[in-house]
């Protein structure tokens, strides 16, 4: 089945001069549609960077990103534009992301603007409830939320652009693991039938959620396994991010 994200070959250098850092490197990737792919790996190893390209938010200086078959880069701004609604963005600060002034109804509202159906679909309080976020949430202001609630409002408007991918980079970060259950529920539950890149640096968040994870590690792609097989692959990428989380080795 074609891919409905896609990168080839992609490198992208940022910083200047002295600091110029390759924080990606001949990186290949394919989602399948309907597929979830985890990327694993450390801190500073280019997750974030990835994010940004497959969202066409970010040029890489080599290489293509592809929506449906379509490379991003060769269309124009408004092309660009169109092809991003594809693809649900889900930051890792969900907060610094919402306008501070908008209730969470007008938050979701503001992702049903760039919706790619016409006529139909949920309207904001829908969505809300979906992720689990009914009874009054609506009215409430992002900041008054538990970090855990606003990840949850941040998925509600990435879906109300009704996206073909979900892009989700660390959405459970610093949350406690009660919460991050009810995000990573919510992201897979509501998620279905749609593609999911998950960012993430816990092997235990990329196995409960995905079908196959990849490892980065110094801007490449090391590893591409199945999440049934990622911690008895034997893998020395996968070895290296386990043993660098030594508190967390229970998994
Ligand atoms: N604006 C920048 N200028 C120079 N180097 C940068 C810049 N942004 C990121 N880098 C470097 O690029 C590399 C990849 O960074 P990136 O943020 O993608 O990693 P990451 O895996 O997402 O890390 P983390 O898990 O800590 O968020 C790192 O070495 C980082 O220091």
């Amino acid at each position: 089945m074609s891919a409905v994200l896609a990168c080839r070959d992609v490198t992208r250098v940022l910083g200047r001069r002295r600091r110029r850092v390759t924080a990606l490197q001949g990186v290949n990737l394919d989602v399948a549609p309907g597929e979830s792919v985890a990327v694993l790996g450390l801190s500073g190893s280019g997750k974030s960077t990835l994010v940004g390209v497959l969202a066409a938010l970010d040029r890489p200086q080599r290489g293509e990103v592809r929506v449906d078959g379509t490379d991003v880069w060769s269309l124009s701004e408004r092309g660009r534009r169109g092809v991003r609604r594809r693809v649900g963005w889900v930051p890792q600060d969900a907060l610094g992301s919402f306008d501070p002034r908008y209730t969470v109804r007008e938050v979701v509202a503001e992702g049903l603007l760039a919706r790619r159906s016409a006529a139909g679909g949920p309207d904001a309080d829908e969505l809300c409830a979906r992720v689990g976020l009914a009874d009054g949430f609506a009215e409430r202001m992002p900041a008054s939320l538990s970090g855990g609630e606003r990840q949850r409002v941040a998925v509600a408007r990435a879906l109300a652009t009704d996206p073909e991918v979900l892009l989700a980079d660390e959405p459970t970060s610093g949350l406690d693991v009660l919460a991050q259950e009810h995000v990573l529920e919510t992201l897979t539950r509501t998620g279905q039938h749609r593609s999911l890149v998950l960012v993430t640096h816990d092997p235990r968040v990329a196995r409960r959620v995905a079908d196959r994870v990849v490892v980065l590690e110094g801007g490449r792609l090391v590893a591409d396994v199945a999440a049934s097989e990622l911690l008895s692959s034997g893998l020395a990428a996968v070895e290296r991010l386990v043993a660098a989380m030594p508190l967390e080795r229970d998994l």
